[in-house]
């Protein structure tokens, strides 16, 4: 058992939490049912030898834990209420006979007319031990929302996820339960780096943005290698190095090349992904990066108008996993 969970443990023998501090779930409605868990969580003062940090951490990680099956029901609840509210919103529209606004329009969530692109995507997973747990949840998340993009998109993809066997696989079976990964379609999970040591190295691109040589096309029959990685950059070469080794060529997403990027190109695994999928749709780099990336991203600064109207920012919506 950690230092964390035996200090916890203690101090919670000998400070029992209040009744009143408990989960209140009866009765109540269901805004007042999150805001009695939040408020009634008043953190018990830290053991002796634990820092007021550590202790926090620690006391938020086991409370949410606790009370892992209300808070999921909550977000199910706020969901629940969050689509009935569009809903009425739409109704209002149909009824006064006017246009729904282009921001309450969502794209279907599966694409009915969508095409394979012939390309195979890995998401190399295998830098687990590099994440700190906010990142390891930002990294599940993207990963659904790649595989909604691959869903929704003209042209789809096949996407194998590797070396999902540590704390990443453990945040899909435990905090992601019921998006029923091991169903979905054109998506794999494995536990080691086997599609990428058995590829045929000609058919291989390990993708990074630490690296000067273009990405000119994708090419059906390919396979691009794309790092799993959420690191605020803290690894720089990560992938690049990585790729040397094993002998696989890289690429870099050509950019700059067609738009000015405010800040670093170096983009999330979700985005470079999006990119891939909405780039077979007109064989267009820049159309697919002014789609795919956020207003923010994109320095606008010399830009012409005429680019206000693309519709990059449709796939960058989050989608819960619930929605998937
Ligand atoms: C958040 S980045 C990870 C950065 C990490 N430090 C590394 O060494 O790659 C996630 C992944 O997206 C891909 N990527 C991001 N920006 C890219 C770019 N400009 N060109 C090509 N691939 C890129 C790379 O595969 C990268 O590993």
């Amino acid at each position: 058992m950690s230092f964390e969970k035996l200090q916890f443990k203690q101090h919670s023998k000998m400070v029992p939490l209040p009744v009143s501090t408990r989960f209140q779930s009866v009765e109540m409605s269901e805004c007042d049912e999150e805001i009695s868990i939040r408020r009634s969580t008043v953190i018990p003062p830290a053991p002796e030898g634990m820092s007021k940090r550590q202790w926090k951490k620690a006391w938020k990680k086991q409370h949410y834990k606790d009370h892992q099956e209300e808070y999921a029901k909550i977000r199910k609840q706020k969901r629940q209420r969050a689509k009935e509210n569009r809903r009425a919103k739409l109704q209002a529209f149909l009824e006064r006979g006017e246009e729904i606004p282009e921001e309450l329009k969502r794209p279907p969530r599966v694409n009915v007319n969508q095409k394979p692109s012939g390309i195979k995507i890995i998401i190399d997973c295998a830098f687990d031990d590099l994440m700190n747990d906010k990142e390891i949840v930002s990294m599940s998340n993207q990963i659904t929302r790649t595989y909604s993009s691959n869903k929704r998109e003209n042209h789809s993809a096949d996407i194998v996820v590797t070396s999902f066997n540590k704390r990443l696989k453990h945040r899909f079976d435990e905090g992601l339960k019921g998006c029923n990964y091991e169903q979905w379609q054109n998506f794999k999970f494995v536990p080691d780096e086997q599609p990428i040591m058995q590829a045929d190295k000609s058919k291989l691109v390990y993708l990074t943005a630490d690296t000067d040589e273009k990405l000119e096309s994708l090419e059906p029959g390919m396979t691009y290698i794309v790092g799993g990685i959420v690191d605020k950059n803290r690894h720089k070469l990560l992938c690049y190095n990585k790729a040397k080794e094993l002998g696989i060529p890289t690429r870099r997403l050509p950019i700059g090349e067609y738009i000015n990027l405010a800040g670093r190109k170096v983009l999330t695994t979700t985005h470079v992904i999006q990119l891939m999928l909405k780039y077979f749709d007109n064989r267009d780099w820049k159309e697919a990066l002014e789609y795919v990336l956020p207003p923010r991203k994109l320095d606008r600064s010399d830009n012409d108008q005429d680019d206000d109207d693309s519709e990059h920012n449709k796939t960058e919506t989050s989608v819960e996993p619930a929605q998937l």
